[in-house]
């Protein structure tokens, strides 16, 4: 690339949109990716909508090459965060503080529309001068996907604007969920190709070839702004171009209405941030957590967080979506962040239809978890408790000395 010439696509940074519901596997996409060689020239911007972000700790990469916007969901309220991290991001490059930028990759938010964020890459004056658009590539998660395509119409967004459907933890999914949902993807963009992930691995051309706008000139031909208005601005009236037909989805986006207006999420979705004691007591905790999936789960969308257990000094990263929990991920080591100066841990929780009563119960639960001991004897007799896979971590009980293998804790007497 030459940094003197942007007056051509291919002479333009390309940048990927990554976007995917909440906890589709977007971050899992990202760290795997970025382990890839060659990739020292990609800078990541990561956005969250929870109230404490986690994700950018959870990505190993450079930390000059990542920026986090968490000032509210990327397509709502951070246009001018967005445009300011591409500003930083070109200044550090064309500086020599960061390796030559080759790509910027784009996480949006779990709740976020891509549309406006592909707006300003194409719009904003600065931005479009200096990078182009490349291409959505959109996470589902094989076993939440289709449920979640009825429910919210921010991962229909998600869907139709994509140009790379990724069908993520096929690994939890049956062959024939996995088939309707591809099915189900396939009828609502038959453009997008689709490709089934396992465990995050998905080969690195998805993001480099996805190509919306690859081949110079091409953007008119783009499936994008047929879709979402033949302008593409962001905020302006959508044209009468033929507009995609999703009938009973009732995706809000209708002719003579505009993308600010149509820009709403799911009703009744919040979040908030429950913080946890430093030495707080893992199997506890486990079996607390577990009980709040099993009562609230259907009003979870998404909890993620980090857990401080007293004397290691490397936090575990966990994660639950629904219901459901997945196996906890031992960090290499603190986020440098002065929020976990303390090594306290937090969970973030974002809710839908969750009120202050149940908001509460869940807080108390995890501020008075039941002992170690306590928790494992509980835990025996509970074959269906959604983190049971929480409880196979090998950490240390507190307050006493044992050896733990696979399930079995092994107390010296
Ligand atoms: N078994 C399995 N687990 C996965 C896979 N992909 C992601 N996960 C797990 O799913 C959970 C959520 O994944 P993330 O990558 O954090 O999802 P996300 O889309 O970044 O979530 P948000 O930041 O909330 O939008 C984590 O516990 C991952 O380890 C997969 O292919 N297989």
């Amino acid at each position: 690339m030459q940094a003197s010439h942007f007056s051509d696509a291919t002479e333009r940074i390309p940048v990927t949109v990554l976007t995917g519901f909440l906890g589709a596997g977007k971050t899992t996409l990202l760290n795997h990716w970025m382990q890839q060689a060659g990739m020292e020239g990609v800078a990541v911007l990561v956005n969250e909508w929870g109230e404490v972000g986690i994700d950018h700790h959870l990505v190993e990469h450079s930390e000059d090459n990542m920026v986090l916007l968490d000032s509210g969901c990327l397509c709502c309220q951070t246009r001018g965060d967005l445009v300011g991290a591409f500003q930083t991001l070109f200044e550090r490059s064309a500086r020599g503080d960061i390796a030559p930028l080759t790509r910027v990759i784009v996480e949006t938010s779990g709740m976020a529309d891509p549309v406006p964020v592909v707006c300003t890459i194409m719009d904003e004056r600065f931005v479009r001068a200096r990078y182009h658009c490349d291409g959505v590539v959109a996470a589902i998660a094989a076993p939440h996907g289709l449920a979640q395509l009825q429910r919210h119409p921010e991962t229909l967004r998600q869907v139709v604007a994509a140009d790379r459907l990724l069908i993520t933890q096929c690994d939890r999914a049956s062959s024939s969920d996995i088939q309707a949902l591809a099915m189900r993807l396939q009828a609502l963009n038959p453009q997008a190709g689709q490709v089934l992930v396992r465990h995050g691995r998905a080969p690195i051309d998805v993001v480099t070839g996805a190509g919306l706008y690859a081949a110079p000139h091409a953007n008119l031909a783009a499936p994008l702004p047929r879709w979402f208005g033949a302008g593409g601005l962001f905020g302006k009236v959508l044209s009468d171009e033929p507009q995609r037909v999703l009938p009973e989805e009732g995706l809000p986006l209708h002719r003579g209405h505009t993308l600010a207006q149509s820009r709403v999420h799911s009703p009744s979705v919040a979040s908030f941030v429950v913080p946890l004691e430093s030495d707080i007591p893992w199997f506890g905790l486990s079996l607390a957590m577990g009980r709040i999936l099993q009562d609230h789960g259907h009003r979870l969308l998404r909890v993620k967080g980090l857990v401080g257990l007293g004397e290691h000094d490397r936090p575990l990263a966990v994660h639950c979506v629904q219901n459901v929990a997945y196996p906890p991920v031992r960090l290499h080591r603190w986020p440098d962040d002065p929020r976990f100066a303390q090594r306290r841990g937090c969970l973030v929780f974002i809710a839908q239809g969750l009120d202050a009563a149940q908001q509460q119960d869940i807080r108390e639960r995890l501020a008075q978890p039941p002992s170690d001991r306590a928790a494992l004897r509980t835990a025996a007799g509970m074959a269906d408790l959604p983190t049971r896979c929480w409880m196979q971590q090998r950490v240390a009980m507190q307050h006493g000395r044992h050896m733990q293998h696979q399930s079995w804790v092994v107390v010296p007497r």
